[in-house]
């Protein structure tokens, strides 16, 4: 599986998902430039998590509109895979490859902690790797992680099996207890239609390996390899 991991100004998870890449595929992924329009042919674009422009105007708007993601949501339209994570998912949703918007957290706290989530659909190249209904444990860290959608949007992203992660608590519930951000129907991971775009703010670059005490999204990065290789 050849990969690449965009950079923007204000990125700052571009080298742990790249650190995660080489682990799971053998090989260092291409580091892309947000000015950059030429994107090498690969199997995977990854927009990592951060901060990109410094959060202004709302988070991931300005990166949705730089030179490289016109390109980003060309090949997306053409079945490349691309996972969105965190500041990813934001500028996926400001890009529109992913319906709704990621709004200020409820409790209008930035929050650095690890969450439960429950692993919805099973059947994408990105959560091929885990099974349906399967309860992880995922770090989070941002301010704006209230994923919103107006009431159709919500019910075609259900009817469609396009929630990929949902906020649970620690016994697999849906409830408010649970729900760390107060995102719509507890949507941590959103896929389009095709579920060849996965856009999550929890982060399994970041609990991939035994060091990091958790191995969780390991199984996200390997069935991506699998499926793409
Ligand atoms: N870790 C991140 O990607 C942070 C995302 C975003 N800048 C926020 O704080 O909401």
């Amino acid at each position: 599986m050849k990969a690449a991991v965009i950079v923007f100004p204000g990125s700052n998870c571009d080298r742990d998902v790249s650190v995660a890449l080489e682990h799971a595929t053998g090989h260092k992924p291409a580091m892309v430039w947000h000015r950059d329009s030429d994107l090498p042919q690969v199997d995977l674009i990854v927009v990592p998590g951060g901060f990109s422009y410094g959060d202004y105007l709302r988070s991931g708007a300005m990166a949705a509109q730089s030179p490289v993601m016109r390109e980003v949501v060309a090949r997306a339209k053409s079945g490349t895979r691309v996972l969105g994570i965190c500041n990813g998912f934001q500028i996926l949703t400001e890009a529109k490859l992913l319906p709704g918007a990621l709004m200020r957290n409820a409790g209008l706290k930035f929050l650095c902690r690890t969450v439960d989530l429950r692993v919805e659909n099973a059947d994408s190249a990105f959560t091929a790797g885990y099974a349906k209904d399967q309860l992880i444990r995922l770090p989070v860290a941002h301010h704006d992680g209230n994923y919103f959608a107006d009431a159709d949007t919500l019910a075609r992203i259900e009817d469609n099996g396009m929630v990929a992660f949902r906020y649970v608590t620690p016994d697999g519930a849906i409830d408010a207890s649970g729900n760390p951000n107060g995102s719509a129907n507890a949507v941590a991971g959103l896929f389009n239609e095709g579920r060849t775009v996965l856009g999550l703010m929890p982060h399994p670059e970041r609990a991939a390996e035994p060091l990091h005490g958790n191995t969780d999204g390991k199984p996200l990065l390997d069935g991506l390899v699998e499926a793409l290789s």
